[in-house]
């Protein structure tokens, strides 16, 4: 029987925290972060309809995508945010179907797809199951300054770009505790996959 399974979680979560854990278990892990740089390479379709909606600046000398300037558009600005959704998540998605088409191929029965908007984008058609990696929006700004070095305010308007983790809740299958230390983290992940293997 084959199964996919979405994992997901507010920024600075834990969600690679989790999936780390899980590559290193043998499982096959499609994130859709990845996908979202893969398809903005230069080349892509994706890329040029960047820089049609933004302009050329918004690229760096060697042509690739300047995403520390897109990023400050686009969690300051909600229109502008759509408007990038709209070119990168239809190649996403096709990325994340092949990769995930691939692996079963390959002959894994569970493949883990690591999606941070699953709930937003309304994706949940993709996956039989979905994972919440959940922490407090306190821990998670903290965490989010810590690893990011953003200000409070960058922080926030990156939070506040997402659907509030504790709404996730009520939308999730299982939900993984990671305000604790990564060890407790890591016990639940075992106890909910035991439930597919
Ligand atoms: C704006 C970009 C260039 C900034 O790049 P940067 O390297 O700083 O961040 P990175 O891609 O590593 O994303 C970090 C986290 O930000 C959050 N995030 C990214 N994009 C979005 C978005 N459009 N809306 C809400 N949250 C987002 C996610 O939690 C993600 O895990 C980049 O995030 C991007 O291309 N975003 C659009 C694609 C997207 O929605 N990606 C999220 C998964 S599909
Ligand atoms: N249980 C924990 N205790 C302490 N620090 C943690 C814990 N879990 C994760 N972290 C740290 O918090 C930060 C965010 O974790 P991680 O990068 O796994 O989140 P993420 O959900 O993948 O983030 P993003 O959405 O930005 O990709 C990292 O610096 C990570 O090392």
């Amino acid at each position: 029987m084959k199964k996919i399974i979405g994992l997901t979680g507010g920024i600075a979560s834990g969600k690679s925290t989790v999936s780390n854990w899980l590559i290193s278990q043998g499982y096959p892990v499609v994130d859709a972060d990845v996908a979202a740089r893969k398809v903005v390479e230069p080349g892509m379709p994706a890329l040029r309809e960047i820089t049609e909606a933004f302009g050329r600046d918004i690229l760096l000398e060697d042509g690739t995508l300047n995403r520390k300037k897109l990023g400050a558009i686009i969690f300051s600005d909600d229109e502008k945010r759509q408007t990038l959704n709209a070119i990168v998540h239809p190649a996403v998605r096709e990325w994340m179907r092949q990769e995930t088409e691939r692996a079963f191929l390959e002959g894994t029965s569970i493949v883990i797809m690591d999606i941070p908007l699953l709930f937003e984008s309304k994706l949940t058609h993709m996956v039989e199951e979905t994972i919440l990696v959940y922490v407090s929006m306190e821990t998670q700004l903290k965490r989010l300054m810590d690893r990011d070095g953003y200000s409070e305010a960058d922080a926030l308007a990156r939070i506040r770009a997402q659907m509030p983790i504790d709404d996730k809740r009520k939308l999730a299958d299982y939900i993984i505790d990671n305000n604790g230390p990564v060890s407790e983290t890591i016990e639940q992940v075992k106890e909910i996959m035991k439930q597919f293997k």
